[in-house]
């Protein structure tokens, strides 16, 4: 029979699930042998109750044969054997619910450090609600799993099939025809999951659409405000909100009104049925024992069959889940991308980094780089280009040219379609991770400050000294500002480096870049949100670093990158003009030449 390939995706789903459940629970192996022996003892110790009592009423009580010592045995056993029972599940939940909450966090860690190290383009398609979603909910489902639903089943299970033997034990007649009417269970549970099933999923999806409406308002608070979008937004995530409750609404409904109206009137059914047997029967006094145990049994019989087939939603929710979590950490990393075919340059680099300089080769060496986002559409067009060492350069060039594009490549953000990068001599992706990020330092258009202290924000957790932190600074010009704050160094920066004039932001950025003293600096668009007096200290910075850091420049604001040795023009994602400030002034109606013109007017 052929396989349908939503069976194929659902079984796989349960094996990603389950392999990713192993994982996180590995080191916690003992713990769970102890619950499941917890487990196994308390289920078996409950079904013997009934058969005590059996006992104490059958032979004891009715036939008035009162032999004290075995009857008060009896009754301590039935008494006993309860708390015990209760006492061993209490031990075992202790050791489940502390192993499953270690598993949600040896789980979080791991989506948490590997989402740190996903690709760029990852996150072009993601969304940061969704993301955040997976690490704190779906993360969470694996307790639920545990807990939940492995456990439930299990301990269901045993109890069910103890429950069975002891019937059958006692009368198995009456045990056939109380196993004959159970599959009503099983179809009144079926019918109520039928049910609910489009509820229950359509509830997950809107609440992890309320967690994304949510980041992405927090996110775009300022342009949401300024747009005058909050009553629009407001009326989105009501309408989402209001979808949720309808969902969750229908998921309740169909419990109140089918689940426990129709297991209730099928509890009695059996009931009636059990007393209308035993009334046909000629009652003997020895049976009234038996009809005690068969009562106390019915139920342990019919609520573990809820248990257990409730829990095939719960199992299939769970699953799911988990399975997203599992994907996520399936997404290959940006550094899983680098080295196995290029162990070449590997090998080079390493002999390089032995004799420590790599010679003359060129701080930066494009060679016919073809890019694209998406396939059909080119960005980059076979860009060639090749940067000394210790080089200023700047790129300039209209909105969309590719210069971002360009720079996000030399960050090895995007992998190149075709043609290559090689920084100091070494193609980009053979550069191990660590050396490559010590190499390449970024100031992005946005700094982007961490709600820490200023020595934080410098640092990024590298460790630096006070020394190493201030000397970054004082390059950058961002020492004066940091130093007059209230704590210095430890004064926290405030959300977002609320505290600080964008300028000083963009200036800690600098710092930030500097303090790990890379030997390629690449800037983007790092002063265009800034006042021309910060502008003139950023100049005076880049300036002193000129001969000991390439420094590679996006700038709109063309005064920033006029003393640059070269300036790249793109056009379309082609080098247009290429040379230094007065050469590119030469070229009479030269792109350069216009850009200038037109900010100087408009200066
Ligand atoms: N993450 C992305 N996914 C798909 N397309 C993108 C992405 N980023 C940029 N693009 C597209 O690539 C082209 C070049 O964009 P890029 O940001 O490199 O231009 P730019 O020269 O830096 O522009 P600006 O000066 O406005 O920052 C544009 O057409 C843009 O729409």
């Amino acid at each position: 029979m052929p396989t349908k390939p939503e069976q194929i995706s659902a079984r796989r789903q349960t094996w990603q699930a389950f392999s990713l459940l192993r994982r996180a629970a590995l080191p916690d192996q003992h713990h769970l042998g102890w619950a499941v022996m917890w487990l196994v003892l308390a289920a078996l110790l409950e079904v013997m109750g009934p058969i005590m009592g059996k006992a104490l009423i059958d032979e004891h009580l009715l036939p008035h044969h009162l032999d004290w010592p075995r009857m008060a045995g009896l009754l301590a056993g039935v008494v006993l054997t309860g708390w015990i029972a209760s006492g061993l599940r209490y031990l075992q939940l202790v050791r489940l619910s502390g192993l499953a909450m270690r598993s949600v966090m040896r789980l979080r860690e791991m989506v948490y450090t590997h989402v740190l190290l996903l690709p760029m383009a990852f996150f072009d398609r993601a969304i940061t609600g969704q993301l955040v979603s997976r690490v704190t909910n779906d993360t969470e489902a694996v307790k639920t799993l545990y807990i939940q639903v492995l456990f439930v089943m299990l301990d269901s299970t045993i109890v069910l099939v103890g429950t069975v033997a002891a019937m059958a034990w006692l009368d198995w007649h009456l045990m056939l025809i109380v196993l004959a009417l159970l599959p009503a269970v099983l179809l009144i549970v079926w019918l109520y999951q039928r049910w609910s099933a489009p509820a229950v999923t359509r509830a997950r999806a809107l609440r992890s659409d309320i967690n994304g409406q949510m980041a992405e308002s927090i996110g775009g608070m300022s342009v949401l405000q300024a747009n005058n979008a909050e009553a629009r937004f407001g009326k989105r995530f009501a309408a989402t909100n209001q979808d949720h409750y309808t969902a969750r609404l229908s998921e309740l409904r169909a419990n109140a009104w089918l689940l426990r109206p129709a297991l209730d009137m099928f509890n009695i059914i059996l009931l009636a049925a059990v007393i209308y047997l035993f009334g046909q029967r000629e009652m003997t006094a020895a049976e009234v024992g038996v009809l005690y145990a068969f009562i106390s049994y019915l139920a342990r019989v019919i609520e573990p069959l809820i248990q257990i087939t409730m829990q095939f939603s719960q199992l299939q929710q769970s699953v799911v889940a988990t399975a997203r979590v599992a994907t996520l950490l399936d997404e290959a990393t940006a550094t899983e991308h680098a080295a196995p075919e290029h162990a070449a340059g590997l090998a080079a680099e390493r002999a390089a980094a032995n004799d420590g300089s790599n010679g003359d080769a060129p701080a930066v060496a494009i060679r016919h780089l073809d890019f694209a986002y998406n396939e059909g559409q080119p960005v980059l067009h076979d860009l060639s280009l090749e940067i000394p060492q210790g080089a200023f350069i700047g790129i300039v060039g209209h909105t969309g040219s590719g210069k971002s594009t360009l720079l996000s490549l030399l960050l090895r953000f995007y992998p190149a379609r075709h043609g290559s990068i090689a920084i100091h001599g070494v193609p980009l992706d053979a550069i191990p991770n660590d050396r490559f990020r010590a190499e390449v330092g970024l100031v992005p258009q946005d700094p982007f400050l961490l709600a820490a202290s200023a020595r934080e924000n410098i640092d990024m957790g590298r460790g630096l000294s006070q020394a190493q932190i201030e000397a970054a600074a004082r390059a950058a010009h961002a020492h004066d500002f940091i130093a007059a704050l209230d704590q210095g160094y430890d004064t926290a920066l405030g959300e977002g480096g609320s505290r600080l004039s964008v300028g000083q932001k963009q200036l800690v950025a600098i710092a930030r870049a500097l303090a790990g003293t890379p030997r390629i600096l690449l800037l983007d668009e790092a002063t265009s949100h800034i006042d021309s007096q910060t502008e003139q200290i950023v100049q005076t910075a880049l300036d002193e670093l000129r001969g000991k850091v390439t420094v590679i420049a996006i700038a709109h604001r063309l005064s920033t990158i006029r003393d640059a040795d070269r300036i790249i023009v793109l056009n379309h994602g082609r080098i247009a003009e290429t040379g230094a400030h007065e050469q590119l002034m030469q070229i009479d109606g030269g792109l350069y030449q216009r850009l200038y013109l037109l900010q100087q007017l408009a200066a």
